[in-house]
């Protein structure tokens, strides 16, 4: 949809009120044109010497009626408009939010925070004044013009007409000329502000480093650039703009010269009457102000125009991530998982980062994926959520292609950590049962037992209630995790995948939320979870996948190793490795020894200790 499009589609939507107030406003314009023709009556029978005191207090009587009857209408026009063009900033907004919540994150890597931000805030409010400012006093002017005009042509003399009216023909010249430039600076200015948007965005979110680093100096200066870039741009743009808005009265202005002058000299030859010499000058001052009110119309089309094309350019995305054509396989998730010969790159990329990827999970079944930094771990679970799309027959659930499914189906049927176990900035209550539009409270407090994150809650003083900050601030990152990860036990979805979720835990209490996370869980049971939970747990801590039914050792997107710990550890590889240098341990040490239970084999000795080495000022209580 075009620009222009977008805006009559939402003043389509409103048009019954729009249509009222633009006829109240033209009225309140009509009723300033008999003004003149009034005061131009009275001047004639002052010239004439018959006028009476009646016929003064009928002049003024009619002149207060229609100064009250103008001021009334222009108020109720106005108020109405302006009431629609809040809806309609709310409105537009709302489409905006619906539209980004459908894009995939390709679209966020290519676009930065402060400039959709700059679509939201000013892109909008650009479009909101000219669909109440611009449209009201377009409706005044033009009506205006219109009705002038008329006057002039049938109550008046045509040589008079041409004079006044004749500089205005220049109008159409200057939006030609200084139109494209006008919304061609209005986009850079309002790229501009997203730029600006951007750097706050960033300094803000990462204070602690800024601060920590002593680069508020280096920060600042950065934030001065963008300011500069800004008032730049907008100096380019206000002098072609001002320019613009002061030509278009000048031509009134010019109108009214040429009438005073020619219609002086009319006037004294007898031509045309002292009545009709009032009223035309009267006409043409009555111009000035729409004039000057239609110059400011005009600016305020051009800016409305560069942001319609902005934010249409938006609107236009196709999501790359969307539901298929046809019939789709609207059935619940029962959590069997299978990829088969997954190999995928980045879109725009040369290089495939996941390749030859295959391997099965059971319903109910733990899947552990270890593997060094970059090597494929992330984008796997990405392409599991489908927030990019693998290729077609490679990714399966219950049997069926993963395409297959309706997106909104399948993100129900799934629940997920992020790497950066993401909180919003609301209670922690929300939080955690941000799968519901009103958490139940019971439950919250059940998956904050799971993920042992509950005691920590209670001693906050406003427990549940507490408000954790913009991304969970005030919060330490061991605690956040937890929070994160009591948001998927509360969603209880059959399948569950934790991206590097228990690194900022310390061993003991990640061993308590796995024990807790499984199915005998005591826990569990007074959350009524369904069923058991497919359950994928990416990890670079070895501790976090020794349980799993099956790891998967990748490496620069390959699968490298797979089995079981035992096997693992049997085999030697590079699991086996990366175990003994996780525990600490030496080559004659035996982390998997037979015979131990499974809450022996949990944490081998040894382990514990070396990883709390390990981890020694790098987990809990971050904040
Ligand atoms: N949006 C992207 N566009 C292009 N390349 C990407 C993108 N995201 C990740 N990559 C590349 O894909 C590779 C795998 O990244 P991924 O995040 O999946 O690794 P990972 O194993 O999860 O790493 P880590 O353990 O550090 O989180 C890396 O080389 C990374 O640079």
């Amino acid at each position: 949809m075009s620009g222009w499009r977008i805006m009559l589609s939402y003043i389509y939507r409103h048009r019954l009120v729009y249509c009222i107030a633009v006829i109240i406003i033209a009225t309140s314009s009509l009723l300033s044109v008999f003004i003149p023709r009034v005061l131009g009556r009275f001047a004639d029978r002052l010239q004439h010497g018959n006028l009476s005191i009646e016929d003064t207090a009928s002049c003024a009587g009619v002149l207060i009626l229609l100064g009250l009857g103008r001021v009334t209408a222009a108020w109720t026009g106005r108020t109405l408009s302006h009431r629609r063009g809040r809806i309609l900033t709310y409105d537009l907004r709302r489409d905006l939010l619906q539209k980004w919540g459908t894009l995939s994150p390709a679209y966020y890597h290519g676009h930065s925070t402060g400039e959709l931000l700059s679509h939201a805030l000013s892109d909008v409010e650009v479009i909101r004044e000219f669909a109440t400012m611009g449209i009201n006093q377009a409706a005044a002017g033009l009506t205006m013009l219109t009705a002038v005009l008329y006057m002039m042509v049938v109550h008046g003399d045509w040589r008079l007409t041409v004079v006044g009216l004749g500089p205005l023909f220049i109008i159409p010249v200057l939006v030609r000329y200084l139109g494209p430039k006008i919304r061609t600076q209005s986009t850079h200015c309002q790229e501009a502000l997203g730029s600006m948007a951007q750097t706050v965005e960033e300094v803000i979110g990462g204070i602690r480093a800024v601060k920590a680093f002593g680069n508020e100096r280096v920060v600042i200066g950065q934030f001065e650039q963008k300011v500069d870039t800004i008032v730049a741009e907008k100096i380019r743009f206000v002098r072609n703009s001002s320019l613009f808005g002061a030509l278009v009265p000048l031509m009134a202005n010019l109108g009214f010269i040429g009438v005073l002058g020619y219609g002086g000299f009319l006037t004294i030859t007898k031509v045309i009457t002292i009545g009709d010499y009032v009223a035309f000058t009267l006409y043409i001052a009555l111009l000035r102000n729409p004039l000057e009110h239609l110059g400011q119309v005009l600016n305020v089309i051009q800016r409305a125009s560069a942001s319609l094309n902005r934010i249409s350019e938006l609107m236009q995305v196709v999501p790359a991530v969307r539901d298929r054509q046809g019939a789709l396989l609207d059935r619940p998730l029962q959590g069997t998982l299978s990829v088969n010969g997954l190999t995928f790159r980045y879109p725009g990329t040369e290089r495939d980062v996941l390749t030859d990827i295959s391997f099965h999970v059971k319903r109910g079944k733990t899947l552990g994926i270890i593997g060094p930094m970059g090597s494929g771990k992330t984008t796997l679970a990405d392409l599991l959520l489908r927030l990019y799309d693998p290729p077609e027959g490679t990714v399966f659930i219950d049997g069926a292609d993963i395409l297959q499914y309706p997106l909104a189906r399948l993100r129900q049927g799934m629940a997920y950590v992020p790497q950066d176990g993401f909180l919003f900035s609301t209670t922690l209550n929300e939080n955690i049962g941000f799968s519901d539009e009103a958490p139940d409270l019971e439950r919250v407090k059940n998956a904050a037992r799971i993920t042992a994150v509950y005691e920590n809650i209670e001693r906050f003083p406003e427990g549940f209630a507490t408000e954790v900050g913009e991304r969970g601030v005030r919060l330490s990152g061991g605690q956040k995790q937890r929070v994160a990860i009591a948001r998927i036990i509360y969603k209880d979805a059959p399948i569950q995948i934790l991206d590097d979720s228990l690194s900022a835990i310390d061993t003991n209490t990640e061993r308590q939320i796995l024990r807790n996370m499984g199915d005998k869980g005591r826990l569990k049971a007074r959350l009524s979870c369904k069923d058991k939970k497919t359950t994928i747990i990416i990890s670079h801590r070895l501790s976090s996948v020794q349980q799993a039914d099956e790891i998967l050792v990748l490496d620069e997107g390959r699968i490298v190793e797979r089995g079981d710990h035992a096997g693992l550890i049997k085999a030697g590889g590079p699991y086996a490795g990366l175990w003994q240098m996780q525990a600490g341990l030496t080559e004659e040490g035996s982390p998997g020894r037979p015979g131990l239970t499974d809450d022996e084999a949990f944490i081998p000795p040894g382990l514990t200790e070396g990883l709390a080495a390990m981890q020694a000022g790098l987990t809990e209580e971050v904040a």
